[in-house]
């Protein structure tokens, strides 16, 4: 069974994927698919460049993700560019990586996509489940985790399809909004219901 794992940002995504991980679920992270092809020597990187100019990398010459991160979730124009670049060797990546899991026996293999319905990557998956969290929730563990002021967070989340509407989109959904405990017995429970094996 291949799952694909969505929510917004920091919705608890990674939360969710580190209880299933300690389960033994394979996981394959989108999140690390779009650091690894832009690593410094990767084609990805020199579009990039080539796109942006070379003051978004660093002397060091990989990317400065912070600068690249202030321009491209205030600029759709700029992030569409960006995601031309980066998405098609990402979801490469995520392939090669799921065949990999295949060939190792897993049975379920989860993929945490974070654009999942934004960039239309159903047929990924069999099955999608949600992680969500209330707006109010996820504004407000976005501001601290990262250290954003309001407008910062905001501009994140506006990036991204709003997530009241992937609520009707998901197959399953694990509601984040609560205590880290109640979410770990939606994921039990959701492990239970659809009879997952690793
Ligand atoms: C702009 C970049 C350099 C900013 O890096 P930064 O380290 O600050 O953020 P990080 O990569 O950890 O992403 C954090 C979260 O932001 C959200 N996010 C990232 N990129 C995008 C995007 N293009 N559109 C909407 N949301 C996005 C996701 O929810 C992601 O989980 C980076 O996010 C990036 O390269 N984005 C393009 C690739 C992409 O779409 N990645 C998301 C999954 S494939
Ligand atoms: N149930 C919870 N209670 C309190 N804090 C939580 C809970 N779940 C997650 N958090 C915190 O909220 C933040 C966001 O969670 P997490 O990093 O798992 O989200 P994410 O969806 O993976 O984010 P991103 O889209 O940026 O990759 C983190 O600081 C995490 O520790």
């Amino acid at each position: 069974m291949i799952i694909g794992l969505t929510g917004g940002i920091a919705t608890g995504k990674s939360t969710v994927s580190g209880l299933l991980k300690e389960k033994g679920f394979a996981i394959i992270d989108a999140d690390v698919a779009a650091r690894k092809v832009v690593e410094p020597g990767q084609a990805a990187l020199e579009r990039i460049i080539e796109v942006f100019g070379s003051e978004i990398v660093t002397e060091e010459g990989t990317l400065n993700r912070e600068k690249l991160g202030a321009i491209v979730f205030h600029e759709e124009a700029k992030r569409k560019q960006l995601n031309a670049i980066v998405h098609p060797a990402v979801r490469e990546w995520m392939l090669s990586e799921k065949e990999k899991a295949v060939q190792a026996g897993s049975r379920t293999i989860i993929l945490d996509i974070p654009l999942l319905f934004e960039s239309k990557l159903e047929w990924m998956a069999e099955r999608t489940l949600l992680v969500y969290a209330a707006p109010a929730v996820q504004l407000s563990r976005l501001m601290k985790r990262n250290n954003y002021s309001e407008p910062e967070a905001a501009a994140r989340i506006n990036a991204q399809m709003p997530i009241e509407d992937k609520k009707a989109l998901a197959d399953d959904i694990i509601d984040n909004s609560g205590p880290l405990n109640a979410t770990k017995q939606q994921v039990e429970d959701w492990i239970t219901r659809l009879n997952l094996c690793v």
